[in-house]
């Protein structure tokens, strides 16, 4: 397990309206080098208040404060949406021991009474619905708790729309193809994690199981310390992701690695947290409607590193196998 010195993207002049074309490029060309290399980086000068970014956790803290009973208030019959309680035990060692509670759009090509188009991110597609593929509707612990995740949600899809520009300008490429990615699904998850116990940590005991995350690019609001987040490198090497205070971890998810045909790397990430102190994070998944077409976009079908067929197919479908496969 090392420390590694994981690309830090200073975003300010992506946001700065007087800064040039040359220095906006600079950005752009920062993004794309991490995005090749384990498609993670810490993004700065992102423009979310500090206070907000740090109010939106505590959210999530004082959820996972709260009596398993309370907690459980919120369980919505969904392994995705709502709280949900993780405890993977196998012969004394956790191989997954993590809380959540997350907070997903209406499946809106999935029969759940909304039109294939609604806007996902409009305020009317979080209005209550039957239950769709993911479950039943949001299940909010408080008005303040709501209020406080959808100032951040709008912070971020601001952000995203200028991360996915300095991204289409790494690539070369132009986002018409692709327009869902101007009203992306922004997904929150709040993860809880309590201290593995002694036999864990000499047996390689596991918080959250390895993964790459399932949408187009996640960004992650960590605990400012102890570390626990982990990357795995293309040897099989375990690095930690150290938490930088206000900082943003942006991973590339499996949909923008599928674009590039794995030019760009679906980090794979697990957590390992051995503190006697809770640790909180929030992910914010930016993923496409289920009814957008994903694949791999023209300029990368020949030259891409993986030259595997990738049939076009709903983003739905890729996600409810995602789903499944964990549920194994
Ligand atoms: O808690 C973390 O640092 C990572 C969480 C994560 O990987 C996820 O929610 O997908
Ligand atoms: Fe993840």
């Amino acid at each position: 397990m090392t420390n590694y010195a994981w690309p830090v993207v200073d975003f300010g002049a992506y946001l700065d309206p007087n800064s040039s074309p040359e220095q906006r490029k600079a950005v752009a060309h920062a993004v794309d080098k991490a995005c090749r290399h384990l498609g993670i980086f810490y993004l700065v000068n992102h423009g979310i208040p500090q206070e907000l970014f740090d109010r939106v956790r505590e959210c999530g803290r004082r959820f996972f404060q709260l009596s398993r009973e309370e907690k459980q208030k919120h369980k919505v019959a969904s392994d995705t949406r709502g709280y949900v309680y993780f405890e993977d035990v196998e012969d004394g060692v956790h191989k997954d021991h993590n809380e959540g509670i997350g907070f997903y759009p209406p499946v809106n090509s999935y029969s759940n009474g909304l039109a294939p188009n609604a806007d996902p991110i409009s305020p009317d597609a979080r209005l209550p619905t039957v239950p769709d593929a993911l479950g039943e509707q949001d299940s909010w612990p408080s008005d303040e708790f709501r209020a406080t995740s959808e100032e951040y949600q709008t912070h971020l899809l601001r952000l995203h729309n200028w991360l996915l520009d300095a991204i289409v300008t790494g690539l070369g490429i132009s986002t018409e193809a692709q327009n869902w990615m101007h009203k992306p699904a922004l997904s929150l998850h709040f993860n809880g994690y309590q201290a593995l116990n002694k036999a864990d940590i000499e047996k390689g005991g596991i918080s959250l199981v390895e993964h790459a995350d399932a949408g187009f690019i996640t960004f992650l609001n960590q605990d400012p310390g102890p570390a626990s987040l982990q990357v795995k490198d293309n040897d099989g090497n375990w690095h930690i992701v150290e938490p930088i205070p206000d900082a943003l971890v942006v991973n590339v998810g499996t949909i923008l690695s599928l674009w590039t045909g794995g030019q760009y790397v679906a980090t794979m990430h697990r957590v390992v947290h051995c503190s006697s102190k809770p640790r909180v994070s929030l992910a914010a998944f930016i993923e496409p409607p289920f009814d957008a077409i994903v694949q791999t976009l023209a300029k990368f079908t020949t030259t891409g590193k993986h030259q595997t067929e990738h049939p076009p197919k709903p983003y739905g479908a890729h996600v409810l196998g995602q789903i499944a496969g964990y549920a194994k």
